[in-house]
């Protein structure tokens, strides 16, 4: 039978997300959930790429497998935890609102209430799978690095006191830990609480963000190193035209999550 999934977000991320998986015989998407308001362009993408789903401002209460969180670090209290409790499993691309205290421990208290399991998908970043086996054996540092476009960079705090478009070198826009990069920057910097997670903390992870005019990717860096020896790891991830702080990757991570669940052979 297939699997039906709601779909929490319906920007970049999640209407290419539909497109790639439009013609999956085992996914259905169900339903497409967005800010009351906002449900006109959802109808939309569902014309086009997800006949039969609903589109509506919450999760329905029956008939979902899965809830494929792509909106926003807001989704996750709204939406992930109530559905987590029902017992509805959840895939988050949103990981850095795991940032704010309190929330890891509510989504385990609510996924072990309804005894399911929420996933924390890689997104934008690689070799989560390595710093988390490296964690078992002690990691002794964990370094971030994540730089990106000027315009990428728009409405963040990253314009405060600088002016991106006269940007005329690569500038530090923030140094410190994850936690507080994942919080500041909500939607640029989810890739730090996911390497943060994964590794040392969000307090033991250092970060810097950096506005980059001489860049056009999104760059991630990764220098790790513990008992297993030491990696260093370099992204350059193209973004989405949709989203310039966001990378393609991320939608395919998501799609790869999706498919993972119905796939007789996940690698
Ligand atoms: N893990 C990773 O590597 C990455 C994670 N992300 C996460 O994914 C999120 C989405 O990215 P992207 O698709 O590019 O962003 P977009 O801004 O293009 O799309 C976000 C969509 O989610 C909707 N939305 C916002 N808040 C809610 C909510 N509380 N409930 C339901 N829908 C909501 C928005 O509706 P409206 O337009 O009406 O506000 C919009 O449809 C980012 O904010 C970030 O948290 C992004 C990049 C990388
Ligand atoms: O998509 C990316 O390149 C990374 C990103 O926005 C994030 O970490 O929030």
């Amino acid at each position: 039978m297939a699997l039906r999934f709601a779909l929490i977000g319906c920007g970049a991320i999640g209407t290419a997300l539909l497109e790639l998986v439009k013609d999956d015989a085992g996914l259905i998407a169900a339903a497409i959930v967005v800010p009351a308001g906002s449900e006109a362009d959802a109808h939309t993408v569902a014309a086009r790429v997800a006949h039969g789903a609903q589109v509506l401002s919450a999760v329905p209460a029956d008939g979902i497998d899965l809830v494929v969180e792509a909106a926003g670090h807001t989704a996750i209290e709204q939406h992930v935890l109530p559905a987590l409790q029902r017992g509805v499993p959840a895939i988050v691309a949103s990981v850095g609102a795991l940032s704010a205290p309190g929330l890891p421990e509510q989504l385990e208290a609510a996924a072990r209430e309804g005894g399911t399991q929420v996933q924390l998908i890689a997104g934008a970043i690689g070799a989560i799978d390595a710093l988390a086996a490296a964690r078992v054996g002690g990691l002794e540092t964990v370094r971030y690095t994540g730089r990106k476009p000027p315009r990428a960079w728009k409405g963040t705090p990253a314009e405060e006191g600088r002016d991106l478009d006269a940007l005329g070198a690569e500038t530090v826009i923030f140094e410190g830990t994850a936690r507080d990069a994942a919080c500041l920057f909500p939607k640029n910097a989810n890739v730090a609480a996911t390497v943060s997670l994964a590794g040392l903390g969000l307090d033991r992870t250092t970060v810097r963000l950096i506005a980059d005019p001489a860049v056009t990717e999104n760059v991630h860096e990764v220098e790790a190193a513990g008992a297993f020896g030491r990696f260093e790891l370099t992204m350059r991830n193209q973004p989405l035209a949709a989203n310039p702080k966001t990378s393609a990757l991320t939608v395919y991570s998501a799609v790869r999550a999706l498919r993972g669940r119905v796939a007789p052979l996940a690698i």
